[in-house]
């Protein structure tokens, strides 16, 4: 368990640079991380994302920069002396030990003796809720239950830090939900730091405090998953989260804080609170947040309005998402609860007006 005062960051890279060879899978990353913290670190594939963990982990050493836990430099400390335990998708469990000594193992090398090991290991079994399978081989359980022994093993411990690479990738989709919850309880409960790796958008924005989005062996961003999904930092966060609209034209007036982009599509007004004001006549590109995006079959009186043709709609639990384009071409995405548009017949009406203010569309950085 952590002793850190809350407000020193518990984990801390500085300007960590990874280089294979001549090949930079890692460019320079600084984060700090906060005990107690749920850190969800994602990326597509190759952006660098388990060397990360894995330099936290002891199990590769930076080529550049200090990764410091609790404050001491562990660039050159073992896997095995540092207080970074690590789970992952292929778990990695002992087919030679049951599942009690698969959980007792992490003690036995620390040099805890057998009768505290055991009480221990049935301790974390019972949370896990799988201590009826303590005497059983690990090639004897689900895909869940080897999940929990992993959990249960790397936790025993009771390490400061719990990294997580891809731990849930393997699972079926119900099981992922369901594992999504004991995860984000478990960690509420014990107060441990995870860092927990993914390409799963919707892991990360369901499970952590904060998400880390990397791309090409950089940081993009990092923030709240409300924040990431609402005011993406710039063109590849906004593309990468996904579900949204993103238009890009000319700046052509600024009145106050309020900027107006000519695009194609039309010219729109877009707050720039708290972002660096373009100069008339620069290229601008702005994100509307589909599910901000009111419509209607009659015009209607907003800041900002398009008139589109529906070109297809996908339905996913009671969540709507209508494809549309306007005039010129330009794609419009709107997400809106299924129930909203149960009185509207789409097929027959065929064309909307879109509409959105100023203050939901989040002018993009470079
Ligand atoms: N041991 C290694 N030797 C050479 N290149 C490596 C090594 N490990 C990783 N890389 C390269 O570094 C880059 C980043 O790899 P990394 O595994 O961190 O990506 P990732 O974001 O976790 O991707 P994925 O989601 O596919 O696991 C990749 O291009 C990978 O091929």
């Amino acid at each position: 368990m952590t002793n850190s005062p809350a407000s020193q960051p518990i984990v801390e890279f500085v300007d960590v640079v990874k280089r294979f060879g001549d090949f930079e899978a890692v460019k320079g990353i600084d984060l700090e991380i906060m005990p107690g913290e749920f850190i969800a670190i994602m990326g597509s594939s190759g952006c660098g994302k388990t060397t990360t963990l894995r330099m936290l982990a002891g199990l590769e050493a930076p080529t550049e920069g200090e990764i410091r836990l609790d404050g001491q430099v562990m660039n050159d400390v073992k896997p095995h002396d540092r207080d970074t335990p690590m789970v992952w998708q292929s778990l990695a469990l002992f087919p030679f030990l049951n599942v009690r000594e698969n959980v007792e193992f992490g003690l036995k090398m620390r040099g805890v003796g057998p009768d505290e090991r055991k009480d221990r290991a049935m301790r974390w079994l019972e949370r896990m809720e799988i201590e009826q399978f303590a005497e059983r081989s690990v090639d004897q359980l689900s895909g869940g239950q080897r999940q929990r022994v992993a959990l249960a093993r790397a936790l025993v411990t009771e390490p400061k830090v719990l990294l997580l690479d891809e731990p849930l990738s393997a699972l079926d989709a119900h099981l992922v939900i369901r594992m999504q919850q004991v995860l984000t309880k478990l960690q509420r409960d014990l107060g441990i730091t995870f860092v927990y790796v993914t390409h799963s958008q919707s892991e990360a924005f369901a499970m952590a405090d904060r998400v880390v989005i990397m791309g090409d062996g950089k940081i993009a961003q990092v923030g709240k998953p409300r924040d990431i999904y609402r005011a993406p930092a710039n063109r590849f966060v906004a593309e990468f989260v996904g579900r949204n609209n993103i238009l890009t034209g000319t700046v052509t007036e600024l009145a106050g804080s309020t900027v107006a982009i000519a695009t194609p599509a039309g010219t729109f007004t877009v707050s720039a609170e708290g972002a660096a004001l373009p100069a008339v006549g620069a290229t601008a590109s702005f994100v509307i947040a589909a599910d901000l995006v009111h419509f209607s079959p009659d015009p209607m009186a907003e800041e900002n309005s398009v008139e589109c043709s529906l070109i297809s709609e996908e339905f996913v639990g009671s969540v709507m998402t209508l494809f549309l384009e306007s005039k010129d071409g330009t794609e419009f995405k709107v997400q809106t609860q299924e129930r909203v548009l149960a009185n509207i017949d789409l097929k027959a009406t065929g064309r909307f007006h879109l509409g959105w203010s100023a203050a939901s569309a989040h002018l993009l950085g470079e």
